[in-house]
C-alpha cells in the first residue's frame, strides 16, 4: 500500500490484501490463472512453485487448449500441436521434454519450414498420380528460395507494408524468368502452400515486413512421438484445476481481481494472468472492466489470426510410399496437399492431412464424414486404389468457442511489435500465451515462454509492493542449460 493511502481495511473489502508490516502473518498471494493452455498452465506451475496460491480456471473439459492428444485410436495422435520447432537446447521446452524423457521424431534438419528439400522426406505428386521428378523439387525449391530473397529488396523500397503474394508478383515482373510454367509452376504452388500452412493463412494476407521477424531456432522439427499432452500433465501436478469453468467477466479493482464464469460464481485474488487465445479476446467473449486500454484493444485487433486444421485418416495398413510428407501439386497453393506420414514416426497407419486458410475455412463447414471424405480424395491422386480408412478424426479450431482460430500470425500493415504489447501487463492483469510471444509466435515454446514471464512479472510486481524476498522464489524464464539430452530419433 502506498504511504498516505486509506488504510488496508478500509481498502481490503472481501479480499485479503497484503500489508507491508505484517506480510509474515498473511496468506502467499493469490493468482487466478485464465485458460489451461500451454502458457496458462506454464505460468501457474511457476507461481505455484514460487508459493502463490494458484486457480485455474479452464472452460474445457479438458487441459491442454490447442495441445489436444486424442487415444481414440489405442495410440496417440495429435489433434493440434505435435512438433517442436527447434529440436536444440536452447528451446526453452527442450529442457522439460528432455527430462520426461520423452522420444521426438525429426521430421526435417533445416529450420527452415519453406523452402526444406530434404529429399528423402517428400515424395510430390501429380493430380493424375504421376510422381513429380525429385530434382523438379529442389530446383523449384532454390527458385522459391530466389523469389523470397528478392521480395527482401521489394520490402526496402516500399515505404507501406504489402502482402507476400504481391511482393512475389512484384519480383515475377521485374524477372519473368523466375517465373515458372507447367508443372514447375505446380510444384512452385505447393511450397507456397505450405508457406501459407506455417502462418495458417492465405500469402494475400501475410505481411511482406512483417512474415519473417520470428525467430527460428535451429535443429529442425521434431515430431512428439507421444504426444504433447504428457508435457502438459507434467506442468498441472498439483495445481488447483477448475475443469469447464467458462470466465465471461474479469474485473480489476483497487484491491485485487474479480473473475465471474459462466455460471455467475465469482473468484477474487490479488491478480490475474490472462492465458486465453487471441480469436477469444478479439471476439469479445470476456468483458473486461474497467476496458482495457486503447493500445491493448489495438493490438488484439491487428494481430491476424490464421486457420490450419487435422484431419486424421487411421488405416488397417500402411500402403504409401514411405516418406514423411506426402503432397499433391496443383495450379494454385490453394488445390495443392499435403500429407504427414505418421507411419514413419510412430509405426501407426496414420496420415494426417493439413489444410490451411481458405480451404481450411470451407472445409470446416463441412461434417466430420464429408471432410474425412474430402482428405481421402486428395490421398487418392497419390495412390488412386487406396483402401478406405477404418477411423479418422477432424479439428475444428476455427468454429470452437475456445480457441476461435489456430494461431497468430503478421498481417499486411500491421508493425511485428504488437505482438509485445499484448503480453504487457494491464495493473494486475498479466497475459500470457502464444500470441503474447514477439520471438517465437505461433508455438507451443512460445507460449511456454511467455507463461513463464507473466508468472516472473506477476511475482517482481509483488517484490516490488512487498519487498519480500523470502515469500517468492525466483522464477526461471531464461532456459535453464539442458540437464538431459533430448532423444531424437531420424538424426
Ligand atoms: C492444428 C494446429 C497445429 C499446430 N502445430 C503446432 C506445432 O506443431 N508446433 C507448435 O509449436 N505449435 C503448433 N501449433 C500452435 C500451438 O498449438 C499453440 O501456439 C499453443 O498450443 C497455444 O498455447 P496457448 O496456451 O497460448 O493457447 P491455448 O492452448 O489455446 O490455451 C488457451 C486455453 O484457454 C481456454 N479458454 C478459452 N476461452 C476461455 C474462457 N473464456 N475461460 C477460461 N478458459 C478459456 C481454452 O480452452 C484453452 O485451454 C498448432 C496449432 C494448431 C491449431
Amino acid at each position: 500500500m502506498e504511504s498516505g493511502a486509506k488504510s488496508n481495511s478500509e481498502l481490503r473489502g472481501e479480499i485479503c490484501y497484503p500489508n507491508p508490516q505484517s506480510h509474515q502473518m498473511r496468506s502467499p498471494p493469490s493468482v487466478i490463472v485464465i485458460g489451461g493452455g500451454m502458457a496458462g498452465v506454464a505460468a501457474a506451475r511457476a507461481l505455484h512453485d514460487a508459493s502463490f496460491q494458484v486457480t485455474l480456471l479452464e472452460s474445457r473439459d479438458r487441459l491442454g487448449g490447442r495441445i489436444h492428444t486424442d487415444y481414440t485410436f489405442g495410440f496417440p495422435v495429435d489433434l493440434g500441436a505435435s512438433w517442436l520447432h527447434g529440436v536444440c537446447e536452447e528451446n526453452p521446452l527442450a529442457p522439460l521434454i528432455g527430462r520426461l524423457g520423452l522420444p521426438l521424431y525429426r521430421t526435417s534438419e533445416d529450420n527452415s519450414v519453406l523452402y526444406d528439400h530434404d529429399l528423402e522426406s517428400y515424395a510430390l505428386f501429380d493430380m493424375d498420380g504421376s510422381q513429380v521428378p525429385p530434382e523438379v523439387v529442389t530446383k523449384v525449391g532454390k527458385t522459391f528460395e530466389t523469389i523470397l530473397k528478392e521480395t527482401e529488396t521489394v520490402r526496402e523500397e516500399q515505404s507501406d507494408d504489402i502482402s507476400i503474394l504481391r511482393a512475389i508478383s512484384i519480383v515475377f515482373e521485374r524477372k519473368p524468368e523466375l517465373r515458372l510454367e507447367g508443372l514447375a509452376h505446380k510444384v512452385l504452388q505447393w511450397y507456397l502452400c505450405r508457406m501459407e500452412g506455417w502462418f495458417s493463412a492465405d500469402a494475400n494476407t501475410i505481411s511482406l515486413k512483417g512474415w519473417d521477424q520470428e525467430e527460428l531456432l535451429p535443429g529442425g522439427h521434431g515430431l512428439m512421438v507421444r504426444g504433447y499432452l504428457p508435457v502438459i500433465h507434467t506442468l498441472a501436478k498439483g495445481i488447483d484445476i477448475r475443469l469447464s469453468h467458462r470466465v465471461t467477466k474479469i474485473s480489476r479493482q483497487y484491491t485485487g481481481v474479480k473473475i465471474t464464469v459462466e455460471n455467475g460464481k465469482t473468484f477474487k485474488a490479488d491478480a490475474a494472468v490472462v492465458a486465453v487465445p487471441l480469436g477469444v479476446l478479439k471476439a469479445n467473449v470476456i468483458k473486461f472492466e474497467p476496458k482495457l486500454p486503447d493500445w491493448k484493444e489495438a493490438a488484439i485487433a491487428d494481430i491476424g489470426v490464421g486457420l490450419e486444421n487435422k484431419i486424421i485418416l487411421h488405416f488397417e495398413t500402411a500402403f504409401w510410399p514411405n516418406v514423411e510428407f506426402l503432397g499433391v501439386v496443383a495450379d494454385s497453393s490453394q488445390n495443392c496437399s499435403y500429407f504427414l506420414n505418421l507411419h514413419k514416426a510412430t509405426s501407426h497407419p496414420v496420415l494426417v492431412y493439413m489444410p490451411s486458410g481458405k480451404l481450411a475455412r470451407d472445409i470446416e463447414k463441412m461434417s466430420d464424414q464429408e471432410a474425412a471424405n474430402f482428405a481421402f480424395m486428395q490421398l487418392k491422386k497419390v495412390v488412386p486404389n487406396a483402401p478406405t480408412p477404418i477411423q479418422h478424426l477432424v479439428s475444428r479450431w476455427g468454429s470452437d468457442v475456445n480457441s476461435l482460430g489456430s494461431y497468430s500470425y503478421d498481417m499486411v500493415g500491421k508493425p511485428h511489435h504488437l505482438f509485445e504489447w499484448l503480453r504487457i501487463p494491464v495493473d494486475n492483469l498479466f497475459f500470457a500465451g502464444e500470441a503474447m510471444s514477439i520471438n517465437y509466435p505461433g508455438s507451443v515454446h512460445g507460449a511456454y515462454s511467455t507463461g513463464l514471464m507473466a508468472a516472473e512479472d506477476c511475482r517482481v510486481r509483488f517484490l516490488e509492493r512487498y519487498g519480500d524476498l523470502d515469500l517468492l522464489q525466483a522464477i526461471m524464464v531464461d532456459e535453464a542449460p539442458l540437464s538431459v539430452p533430448l532423444l531424437i530419433s531420424r538424426m
